[in-house]
């Protein structure tokens, strides 16, 4: 059963009553999730109403005046209820994309698949006028070495995809940009829409990668997971994340000659490099921390070389990458307390380890006639 959350967040919705009815609002899936929350704060921040969307509550404190719904989008109602009013709409929910979650085939295939359906039919039942979908780079990627690749490239072949994720990423992409130009409930216009294809995700606060890799290079495991220290690829800071989705979304209106309609666009930081090269600060910073699950999936793909040509976005979108490092990255983690702990022997080790020892020897102890009486 479908069971739809809504919250008001911050000084009663004050700025969404501002007195302009007209004001435009967007809606952000997957808006509790590293990315999205980023996004819709940045949007919020031009002045836009900003509908955070999410079947899991924010970990950060949602600013003032941005709205967080608690929802599935596996489930076409509460996708319907929530897109009300609103003229664009950010997928960006999916589901297993790396550790334990890429084993929910299911989940997975319900989430990326079927959600992306609801969230097209939704778009066309309540007349939203553009959806901006957050495809990935795997939907070309599957292994292979790819140079300066473009969007011209076809998408793999669904079968060589290593993993379901990948393959359910690729099939909604398919989905979301075959809806390009369908006509929108009771003669409200058609629906555009578009697709941009991210490199990792780096920036502040990313904890789905950032503590694993970390977490592999204190196990050294980071050299054979990363592999050919020759092998370029590319990563995204969250931010030119940001920039880029919001001049796709302008790209696919009236204004721009909805230049983006029905198109995908790769986006990267455009600076191709090493894993070693790229992940270095990580290593001087000495930030560790978690756990990692490494799947076959992931040892397969990050070592080889694959980078995208970033003219596309650049030309049609107006995409300009900034160029970011890590350091802020490795700040965040130190502001966390991560990093190298004291590993002294203190008092409170040496009670416990004589605990242990007693426990220990009443076991031994307990043991010992017993063995002697089986023995005889
Ligand atoms: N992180 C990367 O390196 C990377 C790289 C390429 C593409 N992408 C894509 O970028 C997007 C954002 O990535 P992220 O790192 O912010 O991911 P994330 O896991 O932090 O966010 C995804 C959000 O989707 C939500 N979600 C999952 N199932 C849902 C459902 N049924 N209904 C509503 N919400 C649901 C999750 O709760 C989560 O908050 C994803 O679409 C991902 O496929 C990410």
């Amino acid at each position: 059963m479908c069971v739809l959350a809504v919250c008001f967040v911050g000084a009663k919705g004050k700025r969404m009553e501002e007195g302009n009815a007209a004001k435009e609002r967007v809606l952000i899936t997957g808006g509790a999730g590293y990315f999205g929350f980023r996004l819709g704060c940045a949007i919020y921040q031009k002045g836009v109403d900003v509908i955070l969307f999410d079947v899991v509550k924010p970990l950060q404190t949602v600013p003032e005046g941005i709205k967080f719904m608690q929802g599935d989008i596996c489930c076409l109602s509460e996708v319907e209820e929530a897109l009300r009013d609103v003229i664009c709409v950010f997928h960006i929910a999916s589901y297993g994309m790396s550790g334990r979650e890429q084993l929910n085939r299911k989940l997975i295939e319900d989430v990326n698949v079927k959600g992306t359906e609801n969230i097209i039919q939704a778009c066309k039942s309540r007349g939203v006028s553009s959806l901006v979908y957050t495809s990935t780079y795997n939907v070309i990627f599957g292994g292979q070495v790819i140079e300066n690749g473009d969007e011209s490239l076809p998408y793999l072949p669904l079968h060589l995809h290593p993993d379901h994720y990948s393959r359910t990423k690729s099939l909604a992409e398919m989905k979301v940009l075959e809806a390009n130009g369908a006509e929108l409930g009771n003669g409200r216009g058609v629906l555009r829409t578009c697709a941009l294809r991210p490199a990792g995700i780096y920036g502040p606060g990313e904890q789905r990668h950032l503590p694993r890799i970390v977490s592999y290079i204190e196990r050294g495991l980071f050299k054979f997971v990363y592999g050919d220290p020759l092998s370029l690829v590319e990563f995204v800071h969250v931010d030119n994340l940001v920039q880029a989705h919001v001049l796709a979304s302008q790209a696919l209106r009236a204004s721009k000659q909805h230049v983006a309609a029905g198109q995908a666009y790769f986006i990267s930081d455009g600076r191709p490099v090493n894993n070693f090269e790229f992940f270095r600060p990580l290593v001087e910073g000495r930030v560790y921390n978690f756990q990692p699950l490494l799947t076959r999936t992931e040892v397969y793909k990050t070592g080889v070389t694959h980078y995208f040509s970033m003219e596309k976005a650049r030309k049609e979108l107006g995409y300009e990458p900034q160029q970011y490092s890590l350091d802020e990255v490795v700040e965040w983690f130190r502001s966390q307390g991560c990093g190298p702990k004291p590993r002294n022997y203190t008092m409170m080790h040496l009670v416990r380890d004589g605990a242990l020892l007693l426990v220990l020897i009443a076991v031994l102890v307990s043991w010992f006639p017993s063995a002697a009486t089986f023995s005889l």
